[in-house]
């Protein structure tokens, strides 16, 4: 984030001659062999420094490190000032120097540990208590549609960070929610989306949630318009809409606009980015599902992670660790993509949401001082939960040709220990054994019997040496969510400092938009398509030929 080039470093340039002279000899089963510590080195726990208590242990032995070369990428990150860029963003310095803001998404789920001085951080406190009395109001039923009927549905509309973070999260504590209170969430601008939900909900009893930072995404204030359409052909009266409607936003004089009345804005601030955002307002629909109090234990669980971010020495701190090693891959060993494989089916969103977390954050080759990159940047994150990935992509992740580095994160106790938790030891000893497998393998010897050709002998090997960490933690709850949340943010941010880049702007999202606007206003006719390549002009046709309105 200094915006320098991360491969001006020496510590790059000093990994670059490891990598070279000893990427042939970093072989799992040999190093292993040779250290019976190496699990205790390369492996610690996390125990919250207070609140709610969170502890998981990160298993970082399986990797493609020494002592030397975790200590080389160490130094890589003390020469790209890690620590100075950390202090920065605590202390609400604008290091989103694009867009001249500080990035603040840790003073949302400050509990009076860090002295942050920046417009609206003093407002944090008042609207978490106007999230929790709405919540409230709504879970108890003192808070009535325009017929007198509690409220039994909601549905979030939003994209982006205004729609991932919530999914995720009313996903991954669903055993915390209120079973009663239906969740949905719109997102896209396919009709189809919000048509199907509207099938769900009743307009008396529905609650809508327009999430938006911005308030001008055209996806999203589409569909609010819509239902908002929807729901007045039955209402009549605009004057229900107030307890119908809230929004979730920066943007006061949109959000009245479009006739919701203050009262009913969540505010929030433009230091909140909008893929860190869940911490914020936009979280309503969390704290609606599984109740204020457990809404406040996830902000404390990521509490304790950014404390433990801020003071840990860079060799103990967890982020740094996770992010050095994925840079070795990524940078050295030239792996695109990253894994993150939750053993948890409530964790079935975890992959999704970190790839706009990471994506949309490491996704630059400029660094900040306009350069362009001369290595590469975020990966590609992808994954699935529990062992349904193992029926699917796991065969290249085995005996592929690509280097696949991948995150395994399991409970190890389950909320739902059907037959005394069979199911969950079977779901464990997948969690156990294919970090196992990926590492070290089969050889050709294994796997000679009497009836052995020489093909098949071939086809069944596994080479081993594919790198991954592992997670566990005790069981999933809201604190424990919280501080994974937040250690991968900081993971993320940790990357995007050694690499100069921008970790908080989106630029990249811009141009789609501005060119689906201007081909909005051609669709009508055919002698309206101009200004396009051929390509783009034919599809264009073919769609105004085969239309049906
Ligand atoms: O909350 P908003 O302003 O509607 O933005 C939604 C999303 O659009 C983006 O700006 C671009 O995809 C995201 O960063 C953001 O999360």
């Amino acid at each position: 984030m200094s915006g320098r080039l991360a491969s001006e470093y020496p510590a790059w340039k000093k990994l670059q001659e490891i990598y070279n002279s000893d990427h042939s000899k970093l072989v799992l089963k040999e190093l292993f062999a040779q250290d019976p510590s190496r699990f205790s080195k390369f492996s610690k726990e996390y125990v919250s420094p207070d609140g709610p208590s969170v502890t998981f242990l990160l298993d970082y032995s399986k990797n493609l490190i020494t002592e030397p070369i975790l200590q080389t990428l160490l130094t890589l990150a003390r020469e790209a000032e890690v620590e100075t860029y950390r202090d920065k963003m605590f202390a609400g310095e604008h290091i989103n120097t694009s867009e001249d803001r500080s990035v603040l998404h840790v003073a949302l789920r400050n509990f009076n540990d860090f002295q942050i001085s920046e417009a609206g951080v003093s407002e944090v406190q008042g609207v978490l208590a106007h999230m929790k009395e709405f919540s409230e109001a709504v879970r108890s039923g003192a808070w009535k549609g325009y017929t007198g009927k509690p409220i039994n549905t909601i549905v979030n509309i939003g994209i982006g960070g205004s729609d991932l973070g919530p999914v995720m999260v009313t996903e991954a504590l669903k055993p915390y929610a209120k079973r009663d209170l239906t969740a949905h969430f719109v997102s896209n601008i396919d009709g189809t989306h919000l048509a199907e939900t509207l099938l769900l909900c009743d307009p008396e009893t529905t609650l809508f949630i327009i999430a938006s930072k911005t308030f001008t995404t055209q996806e999203t204030i589409t569909n609010a318009t819509s239902a908002r359409d929807w729901f007045l052909a039955t209402a009549k009266d605009k004057a229900h809409v107030a307890k119908h409607f809230v929004a979730l936003s920066t943007n006061t004089k949109a959000v009245t606009e479009f006739g919701i009345a203050e009262a009913n804005m969540f505010q929030f601030w433009d230091w909140v980015g909008g893929r860190y955002s869940l911490w914020s307002a936009i979280g309503l629909s969390i704290a609606l599902v599984i109740g204020y109090n457990n809404f406040e234990e996830l902000l404390k669980g990521a509490h304790g992670m950014d404390k433990h971010f801020k003071t840990a020495p860079l060799e103990k701190n967890l982020p740094v660790l996770l992010a050095l090693i994925g840079l070795w891959y990524n940078d050295f060993y030239g792996s695109q993509t990253q894994l993150l494989l939750p053993y948890d089916q409530y964790l079935h969103k975890f992959a999704d949401y970190f790839q706009q977390g990471d994506m949309e954050s490491n996704g630059k080759f400029v660094t900040k001082g306009g350069q362009r990159v001369d290595y590469q940047t975020g990966p590609i994150i992808w994954g699935a939960a529990g062992t349904n990935g193992q029926h699917s992509f796991y065969q290249l992740v085995h005996q592929g040709t690509k280097l696949i580095p991948a995150d395994f994160i399991a409970p190890a106790t389950t909320h739902n220990p059907i037959r005394s938790s069979l199911h969950h030891r079977i779901l464990l000893s997948n969690f156990f054994a294919q970090p196992e497998a990926l590492a070290f393998g089969k050889t050709e010897e294994e796997e000679l019997g009497p009836n052995a050709t020489e093909p098949l002998v071939k086809s069944k090997v596994f080479e081993g040496n594919r790198p991954s960490n592992s997670i566990i933690f005790p069981k999933l709850t809201p604190a424990t969510l919280g501080a994974l949340i937040a250690l991968y943010e900081h993971k993320i941010f940790t990357q995007g400092v050694i690499w100069g880049i921008n970790s908080f702007d989106q630029m990249g999202v811009e141009l789609g938009k501005v060119l689906a606007k201007n081909i909005l206003a051609q669709l009508n006719k055919p002698e309206d398509v101009i200004g396009h390549d051929s390509s783009t002009t034919g599809l264009i046709h073919y769609y105004q030929k085969h239309r049906q309105e």
